[in-house]
């Protein structure tokens, strides 16, 4: 591959969403505190949201949800373990593509290392120019326009501000679609083919759906483009949503009530994976490989193997390292 200057100009941001500091219930609430007041997660007026927010919801999910983090915890959140080394190869796999240096620096829009800290790193290294690839194959403005957001407020502080690209989704890559095909075949070469698979997306409200987020429309083209890879035929897989937050209604299947009806419909095994994730973290360690389990096979299912996420796999490399050149011809 060809770039027009030096190498040394360019450079990458890989952002993930976030996670806490310690999975202690004080570090946990600065990090749902900063995340949850972000105006593309929770839309309500803030009249209403803050009393809310930091009268109830704070105080009471702080610690369960630390709680939750400690049984997963591994020296570190897997979320950040897993993407500092999804940048330490994808630096690797851009060196050997590109032929010459690209830092790559891991950021999270809400958290540590954040994204002024990220980007500040790269600008220190000679940076001009910087790719940023956000860790969501799937649009959604409550995730990837965040980090456009993020990035743009850390930009209004410097003077003399790098020109910025930015990955705006990629549900239906032919890469994406092969290396989560591959996932799941090596996992039936190793386990056996499940009744069912069932692909299970993070949700968003509805409403946020109907405003004009077109996440549930990527989140299909992956799904069905998955299956399709697999040669899966329509009673052999299904898309649900997981992780719905407060009252409203989200974008369903819910995972949860769906895991509890399949076996009373005859399926009995099952393997689960979790496309929108390109790390493995709390939403797929805990709620889909621990809670959720319990809810299948409290309901009479007899076999539930979670697929893991594409982490730091040659696969999921190759491809976000395309994912970079492509931003990068023509530049
Ligand atoms: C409150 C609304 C939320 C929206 C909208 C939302 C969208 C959304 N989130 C992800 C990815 C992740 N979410 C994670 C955790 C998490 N998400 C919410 C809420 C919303 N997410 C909360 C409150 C939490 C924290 C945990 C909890 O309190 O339940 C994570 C895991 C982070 C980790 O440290 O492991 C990820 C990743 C996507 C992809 C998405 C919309 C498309
Ligand atoms: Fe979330
Ligand atoms: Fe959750």
């Amino acid at each position: 591959m060809e770039l027009q200057r030096t190498t040394e100009q360019y450079g990458v941001l890989l952002v993930n969403l976030g996670t806490p500091d310690e999975p202690t219930p004080k570090a946990v609430r600065r990090y749902l505190k900063q995340f949850l007041s972000d105006r593309r997660v929770v839309d309500l007026p803030r009249v209403l949201w803050w009393p809310l927010l930091n009268g109830i919801i704070l105080p009471t999910r702080s610690p369960k949800v630390a709680h939750a983090y400690q049984t997963i915890w591994q020296d570190d959140s897997p979320l950040r373990r897993i993407g500092l080394a999804q940048a330490k190869s994808l630096q690797e796999k851009l060196e050997f593509i590109v032929g010459g240096e690209i830092p790559v620096e891991l950021a999270m829009t809400y958290g540590n290392p954040s994204i002024p800290a990220g980007i500040e790193k790269l600008q220190q290294a000679g940076v001009k120019r910087i790719v940023v690839l956000p860790l969501y194959p799937q649009y959604s403005a409550t995730t990837t326009g965040s980090v456009l957001d993020a990035v743009a407020k850390a930009l209004a502080d410097i003077r003399h501000v790098p020109e910025v690209r930015m990955v705006h989704d990629y549900y239906q890559h032919p890469l994406y679609i092969n290396a989560l095909a591959g996932s799941v075949k090596s996992h039936w070469q190793q386990h056996g083919q499940a009744d069912k698979l069932l692909m299970s997306f993070h949700g968003i409200p509805q409403r946020y759906a109907r405003l004009g987020d077109p996440y549930p429309t990527h989140c299909e083209a992956t799904a069905k483009g998955v299956a399709d890879a697999l040669g899966l035929a329509d009673d052999q897989w299904q898309l649900t949503y997981q992780s719905r937050f407060g009252k409203e209604p989200w974008l369903q299947p819910y995972t949860d009530e769906t895991l509890e009806q399949l076996p009373k419909q005859g399926v009995k095994s099952l393997d689960i994976m979790c496309p929108a994730f390109a790390a493995d973290c709390l939403e797929t360690l805990e709620e889909i490989a621990v809670e959720n389990r319990d809810v299948f096979m409290d309901a009479g299912g007899e076999r539930y193997q979670y697929i893991h996420a594409l982490n730091e796999s040659p696969c999921h490399i190759k491809l976000l390292a395309q994912l970079v050149a492509d931003q990068l011809t023509g530049w």
